[in-house]
């Protein structure tokens, strides 16, 4: 669905250069739900607007939703849905008009817009909300009309840049059930920007981890986290046989970061769930009985720190952004 190699974008203002994309090659299959995480100024919105054609690269090639990004941006206009952050809805435009009116902008004759209308507000629990002027939605609802309006000429691939940023946990949760729902029932293929990690980790497939205009990790998240840190496993054992613990722990294969305490032996492992039961048999075995085990997953926010040395919050700096130049 969409193949990108050394897609680059500079900007030049003001006398000065911005290297905001240096280069990012990116493939996202038929189906997939692919997450594009990294910190504030990182690359993802200047990718996302080349891969949608608001942006004209400045070197690199794609082919998105069949269609060559510089040959026939117009093709991929038609075959993709782009859910902006902050949206385009009128504040003055009742809900119904606002998704008949792109229906028609999307070549629907009028009857038709307005079948397509209906269906969506009922799928993003809209219905009901039909007739309220745009201004008086809440921010869930509002980011809800965002995605109707992406979908309206049924696209096989919808971007979203940051689609729940703003909002409250509760809408936020409520908002990740559709982008599921959009996959599962209709088999788009998705692709968005965030730097919430809990929404990386919990939404996506696959996440491309952008920081300072390069790809820096891919994979899954589970296989992002597994190959960078491995497992925190802390065993708690009775006064004094700490150190027999850490004797049994040295055993275990990929154990590392072996630290020894008065009670207890914690250490790192690649799987912390298939080390624990090989674990329990060498205790057992050598007549030592832990009194607890207990595993924890590193988090994405741990990637980061790993292969950046900082954290994604760290990373964050504000942005001093320029009018964009213009267009495809
Ligand atoms: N039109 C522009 N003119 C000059 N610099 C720009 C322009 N647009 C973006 N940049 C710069 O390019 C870099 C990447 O910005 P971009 O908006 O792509 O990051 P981002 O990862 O989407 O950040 P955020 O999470 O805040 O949206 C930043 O340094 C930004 O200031």
């Amino acid at each position: 669905m969409i193949k990108a190699r050394g897609l680059q974008r500079r900007f030049t203002a003001r006398g000065r250069t911005v290297d905001a994309v240096k280069g990012v090659d990116i493939d996202v299959a038929e189906g997939e739900l692919v997450g594009f995480l990294g910190p504030n100024g990182a690359g993802k919105t200047t990718t996302l607007r080349m891969l949608t054609t608001l942006l004209r690269p400045t070197a690199g090639e794609a082919t998105v939703a069949g269609c060559d990004l510089r040959t026939d941006p117009l093709g991929v206009r038609k075959r993709i849905g782009y859910v902006a952050q902050g949206g385009g809805t009128s504040p003055e435009c009742r809900v119904a008009e606002e998704i008949e009116l792109q229906g028609r902008l999307y070549g629907l004759a009028k009857a038709e817009a307005r079948k397509r209308g209906a269906v969506l507000t009922e799928q993003l629990d809209l219905a009901g909300l039909d007739q309220r002027l745009t201004k008086t939605l809440s921010g869930g609802q509002r980011r809800r009309l965002d995605i109707a309006l992406g979908l309206v000429h049924a696209p096989k691939l919808v971007f979203f840049d940051e689609p729940t940023t703003g909002l409250d946990p509760q809408s936020r949760a409520n908002l990740w059930e559709h982008i599921r729902r959009l996959r599962a029932e209709h088999g788009v293929t998705l692709f968005l920007t965030t730097h919430y990690l809990d929404e990386a980790d919990s939404l996506c497939d696959r996440i491309l981890v952008i920081d300072n205009g390069r790809i820096v990790a891919e994979g899954s998240p589970d296989s992002l986290k597994a190959r960078v840190s491995g497992d925190g496993v802390v065993i708690g054992v009775d006064d004094g046989a700490a150190g027999r613990a850490a004797e049994i722990v040295g055993r275990v294969e990929g154990a590392h970061e072996v630290t020894v305490g008065h009670d207890e032996v914690r250490f790192r492992v690649p799987r912390g769930d298939t080390a624990l039961p090989e674990l329990l048999r060498a205790f057992d075995a050598a007549g030592v009985a832990p009194r607890s085990m207990q595993v924890t997953r590193p988090t994405l926010d741990d990637v980061f720190l790993t292969l950046t040395g900082r954290t994604l919050r760290d990373a964050e700096t504000p942005q001093e952004t320029e009018e964009p130049a213009h267009v495809a």
